[in-house]
């Protein structure tokens, strides 16, 4: 399997190249050259294998050669053996609810889902290929610990991860700041969440500050991120159908930066019988505005809302979209993009917004309806939703055949939960204590060069 770019700019590379790339060098994101197909029969026997097998057929053929199969099973066992549920990602019933859960690994969110399986790459990558990595990512709060999480404590790795000040919960701050591994660093930035994605792709963007300082990525933009995310839909399809591949299902996808869904779109263009895929965002709409008119303008304002993970104007992954949806034409992605950088929106053609409102749903939570939600489920049925699903759940309203994505743990957001039930979600074990716990951050403005003088400053070899 070869690696492109969005944008056009690189020669064809292999997996382990596209994984240690990150961003493409041309600024644009890595797309896998083809889409691997699976028949009905193959979709039957993979609907009954456990979800660590299933991972392991999916990332074949888009890991190539370039891994020995039995070596990258090892990397995916011992990736899902920190998940507290032998399901790894279970579809339970809430009521009338067909709800996935994500939220069964060791920071309580869907990315622990690819960053365990990543955290574990990036090490057997380095132990065979040498050299060293530092991880710069951006987070709304849940990647950045997932993140942590994943490469804690492991040789030849420094990880830094940028939040937005005072917009993440409490807890997700705590879950960042509280690992206290030396290779481990917390930056609070000044600003919102796309000031801090931005500042990582500008450091990705600097080719050669990249290859001095042996930058990685740990957001969606990693290939690797979207490719692992790609199993659950597949594993919620076999266990809502049995295999049937005639029988449809829709999901219901809290989005932000677009990284979920388009695994979901990954998924279904490999031939996975998916009706519908429900594009759900907060008061943060661009996508919801995109998708109901071709549309894809950037507001002024990130606002705040009580799904924060969700709180992004750009949304980093919609470039691959796009690719697929012009055919691959690298070009017409670049021309779209130079409109996006000039005016702030970019517009599609009646014939592609078609396709658009064929792709998708979409539709957009308040956060008086993120409460409400809350509210009606936990009425209905006694489960409690976190806010992000809960928008997902408000979005998949009247919609049939519908799994849920449950995105994160309640209680990573109890304010939301007790200000819309009136108690709090208990605390998974892995969630006590973290506030009583010694945590380390500092603080940077939100700007290219504070970040990058922090990160000379860190990396060089008189501070380390
Ligand atoms: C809990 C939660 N739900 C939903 C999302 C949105 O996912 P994506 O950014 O892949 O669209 C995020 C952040 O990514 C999140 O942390
Ligand atoms: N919501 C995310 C934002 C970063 O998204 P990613 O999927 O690109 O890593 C978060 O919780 O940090």
């Amino acid at each position: 399997m070869h690696y492109l770019s969005t944008r056009g700019g690189i020669a064809p590379i292999g997996f382990t190249d596209a994984v240690m790339m990150g961003l493409a060098s041309d600024g644009g994101l890595l797309v896998p050259a083809e889409i691997p197909q699976i028949d009905p029969p193959t979709l039957r026997a993979w609907s009954a294998l456990r979800f660590q097998d299933l991972a392991l057929e999916i990332m074949t053929p888009f890991v190539g050669n370039e891994i020995p199969r039995h070596e990258l099973k090892i990397l995916i066992e011992s990736a899902y053996s920190s998940f507290t549920h032998p399901e790894i990602t279970p579809v339970i019933k809430a009521g009338d609810l067909n709800i996935l859960e994500l939220f069964h690994g060791p920071t309580a969110a869907f990315k622990d889902v690819a960053l365990q399986f990543l955290g574990n790459l990036f090490e057997y990558l380095l132990a065979r290929d040498g050299g060293q990595l530092n991880i710069v990512g951006a987070t709304s709060g849940d990647t950045g610990s997932a993140a942590i999480d994943g490469v804690r404590g492991k040789s030849g790795i420094q990880i830094f991860i940028l939040h937005p000040k005072g917009r993440v919960s409490p807890i997700q701050e705590r879950q960042m700041t509280t690992v206290l591994d030396a290779n481990v660093h917390n930056i609070a930035v000044r600003g919102t969440f796309d000031d801090a994605q931005n500042i990582v792709k500008a450091l990705f963007n600097d080719l050669s500050f990249k290859s001095a300082y042996q930058l990685g990525a740990v957001n969606s933009i990693n290939w690797a991120r979207i490719l692992a995310q790609t199993v659950y839909y597949f594993y919620a399809w076999g266990r809502m159908t049995g295999g049937d591949s005639t029988q449809q299902i829709s999901f219901a996808v809290p989005t932000g930066n677009f990284g979920d869904v388009f695994a979901g779109y990954l998924a279904k263009r490999m031939g996975l019988p998916i009706d519908r895929l429900i594009i759900a965002t907060n008061r943060n709409d661009i996508l919801t505005r995109f998708v109901n008119t071709g549309i894809y303008a950037v507001g002024d304002t990130v606002y705040q809302t009580l799904s924060p993970a969700m709180d992004i104007q750009i949304a980093s992954n919609f470039e691959r979209y796009l690719y697929f949806l012009y055919d691959g034409d690298a070009a017409q992605i670049r021309a779209l993009l130079a409109d996006l950088q000039t005016t702030g929106q970019l517009t599609v053609d009646a014939a592609h917004q078609a396709q658009v409102r064929i792709d998708f749903d979409a539709k957009a939570a308040s956060d008086v309806e993120t409460l409400a939600q809350i509210q009606a489920t936990e009425a209905a049925s006694g489960y409690i939703l976190c806010p992000h699903t809960a928008v997902g759940v408000h979005a998949a309203q009247n919609q049939s055949n519908c799994v849920c994505l449950a995105t994160a743990h309640p209680a990573k957001f109890n304010d939301a939960v007790q200000n819309a039930i009136g108690r709090e979600a208990p605390l998974p074990s892995s969630l006590q204590g973290l506030m009583e716990k010694e945590s380390r951050c500092i603080e940077l403005a939100a700007t290219v060069d504070a970040v990058k003088a922090h990160l000379e400053e860190a990396l060089s070899p008189t501070t380390r």
